[in-house]
């Protein structure tokens, strides 16, 4: 895991963040930061725009106002430090459609430089419950699966900061408990998470801060 860059141990760093689409304000004013080793649970009603923030989080959206930035560092998808430092699990992850479970996390893990992908693909398969399913292609998975496979893959690269989007979407009380367990462990690891989520269960089972959506209305 790379060291933190910022001394107080700030990895994401949101100011006055704003975002419209035409004339409907999103959000205005959002401000607030996530330390490397905590968890910050963004909690809110449909429509208030947290995957809006999310987007903007990883650099596939932007701002209209305010900044975001990754270890001091404005966001900039295309910066390979950024890449580097950033695992996103937002919206549908793609996964070739020719590659088995466990190719694709070899693919993701060696784009990514990481030692022994191989080893780490099969590990991180077990780790998640999947190794049953490492030789399956993608089509061939359930929907928990899919989505057990789309949070694997945010563990075979490098991260300080993981953001999760609606994380337990599709997981049963199993899958939802072992979600607990992970983002728990990447705590521990000192990475610093940013994660969405309706299940108020999840949310103070890992959150150390919660940002509320609801207010940004
Ligand atoms: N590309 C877009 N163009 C126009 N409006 C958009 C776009 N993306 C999102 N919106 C609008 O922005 C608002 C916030 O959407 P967003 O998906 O961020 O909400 P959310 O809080 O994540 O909701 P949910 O809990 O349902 O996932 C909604 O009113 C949505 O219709």
């Amino acid at each position: 895991m790379l060291s933190p860059s910022q001394p107080d141990g700030r990895v994401l760093s949101v100011r006055d963040a704003e975002r419209h689409f035409g004339d409907q304000l999103v959000f205005s004013a959002v401000t607030f930061d996530v330390t490397a080793g905590r968890c910050c649970a963004i909690v809110g009603a449909n429509g208030v725009g947290k995957s809006t923030l999310l987007r903007c989080v990883i650099g596939v959206d932007r701002l209209d106002g305010g900044t975001i930035s990754v270890d001091g560092d404005v966001v900039d998808e295309s910066s390979p430090a950024f890449r580097s430092a950033v695992a996103a699990v937002v919206g549908d992850v793609a996964t070739f459609a020719h590659l088995t479970a466990h190719e694709h996390l070899q693919l993701v893990a060696t784009a990514h430089g990481m030692p022994e992908p191989y080893e780490l693909a099969t590990q991180t398969l077990a780790d998640v419950g999947l190794s049953g399913a490492a030789d399956q292609l993608p089509v061939t998975l359930s929907s928990g699966q899919r989505r057990r496979l789309a949070v694997a893959s945010a563990f075979v690269r490098p991260r300080r900061l993981l953001v999760l989007d609606e994380p337990e979407q599709h997981l049963d009380a199993a899958g939802r408990a072992w979600l607990v367990t992970r983002i728990n462990a990447e705590k521990e690891l000192g990475t610093a998470v940013l994660v969405v989520s309706h299940d108020s269960t999840l949310v103070s089972a890992v959150a150390d801060d919660t940002v509320d959506g609801d207010s940004w209305r």
